[in-house]
């Protein structure tokens, strides 16, 4: 991975006053972009995320058989077309890519090696790989760990389906996975998931999108059916990255003030949505106005202090950065839980905060599902991100209040926002 020079987050030297736009959804970019490759016909994305992640996804699909086209108004996605021969597929640290192209190799009729960055071949996958097995995929481990990249699918032009288990608590990406791409399967997919799975907003996205595209998934609390069918949507619209959008929404409650942020959407699936009510109960207000030069979106304010919270982020559990950073600035003892899982996300981010707050003067103990943060004054010093894009976020909104945050290698916010220090700075410079 390029690194570059540190970035020192800046101080916020006067209530914040901004109007923020922010990326296309990641998790909707590579949903809307992988049910376009299962679909008869092509599908215009309009406002996508353009991003590493969203890259490394219309590289995969372009390595199967899906012609990928920027164009006037968004990215054209064709279907899925057959072909023999080898393929590869690059996986970065990209979650989603990991977890939902694995089986559209198993439905095609390549050869396809999968393989990533270092960190990606650490991330839990192989409850995914064995479910895809158990489905008659052909994947064959790579030395290494067994059910971790590198490994190769031998495509054998289409899989029959059926039921299937699945243990999806250390990602909810796997079972995201087989949904999405069950329409394919000849006799569709059921799912029956042993033990509890997170992100459950992850897997409403999935099932919405899913609809949308025109197929008819049922659940039945822990059974998941979804029939084979034939997908088609010729436009569809991303909305903003309300998880993206999460250092923006608390930097009015760390330094005063408000920010705007055109587009959220009223009703949406995404985790982010959950801040409005995260910021209510921090004392600050959200308000989704309509009139304003830039657009209808939602103005947070906030300005008072912050009580500490004790807060189950499983659903949550991609905001931790980010809250346990503004929890730091609270006035009274925090306890994150429910996030065992984030332990195999980009990197150890449990670990990752505790150890990289603790530098700064926090008092921040690890547990085994998430974090202790008691109220202690911050110091200048390095934030170490890991290669991990949202410790780059969770860094500037600690720069909010302390000087001398070096943010370090910025440039990993890449994987999901590739202009978020200058969207950042902008943000302040406005308010000053
Ligand atoms: O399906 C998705 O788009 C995602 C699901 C979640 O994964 P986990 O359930 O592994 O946390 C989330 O953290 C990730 O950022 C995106
Ligand atoms: C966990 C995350 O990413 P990924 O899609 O790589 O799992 C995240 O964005 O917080």
């Amino acid at each position: 991975m390029p690194t570059e020079p540190s970035w020192t987050a800046p101080l916020a030297e006067a209530a914040v006053d901004a109007t923020v736009r922010v990326p296309g959804s990641k998790s909707i970019t590579n949903r809307a972009y992988v049910l376009a490759a299962l679909s008869s016909g092509s599908t215009l994305v309009r406002r996508p995320l353009d991003s590493r992640d969203a890259r490394l996804m219309e590289g995969a699909l372009t390595a199967l058989g899906a012609p990928v086209e920027h164009v006037d108004g968004g990215v054209r996605v064709g279907p899925l077309a057959s072909g023999a021969g080898e393929a590869h597929v690059d996986l970065g640290n990209a979650g989603t890519v990991a977890r939902f192209t694995p089986a559209l190799a198993a439905l095609g009729d390549r050869t396809v090696r999968f393989d990533g960055d270092a960190a990606i071949r650490r991330r839990p996958l192989s409850p995914l790989l064995g479910a895809l097995r158990d489905l008659g995929a052909d994947i064959e481990d790579e030395g290494g760990t067994p059910g971790a990249p590198p490994f190769t699918v031998r495509g054998r032009g289409g899989l029959a389906g059926g039921e299937v288990e699945l243990d999806s608590s250390a990602s909810s990406q796997f079972l995201s996975a087989l949904l999405l791409a069950a329409p394919a399967f000849e006799r569709g997919v059921t799912v029956r998931l042993v033990g509890e799975v997170p992100s459950e907003p992850h897997i409403a996205m999935t099932l919405d999108m899913l609809r949308r595209f025109g197929a008819a998934p049922e659940r039945d609390r822990a059974r998941f059916h979804v029939p084979a069918g034939t997908l088609h949507l010729p436009e569809y619209t991303v909305e903003p990255d309300l998880s993206s959008a999460a250092p923006f929404v608390v930097a009015p409650l760390v330094a005063g003030g408000s920010v705007h942020i055109p587009d959220w959407p009223r009703e949406t699936t995404q985790p982010g949505d959950w801040l409005r009510s995260l910021v209510a109960e921090l004392g600050g207000a959200t308000v989704f106005d309509t009139d304003t030069a830039d657009g209808s979106g939602l103005r947070v304010s906030g300005g008072g202090s912050l009580p500490g919270m004790d807060l189950d982020l499983h659903e949550v559990g991609e905001l931790t950065p980010v809250i346990a950073a503004l929890l730091c600035f609270a006035d009274g003892p925090s306890r994150i839980s429910g996030v065992a899982h984030l332990r195999g996300h980009e990197t150890d981010r449990l670990a990752a905060l505790a150890t990289e707050l603790t530098a700064l003067g926090g008092n921040v103990t690890e547990t085994a599902d998430g974090l202790i943060i008691r109220p202690a004054p911050l110091h200048a010093g390095t934030f170490h991100t890991y290669d991990d894009h949202r410790l780059v976020m969770a860094g500037a909104v600690l720069g909010l209040r302390v000087p001398g945050i070096e943010v370090e290698n910025p440039a990993t916010v890449g994987k999901t926002f590739p202009g978020f220090v200058d969207a950042w700075t902008a943000m302040l410079t406005r308010s000053a």
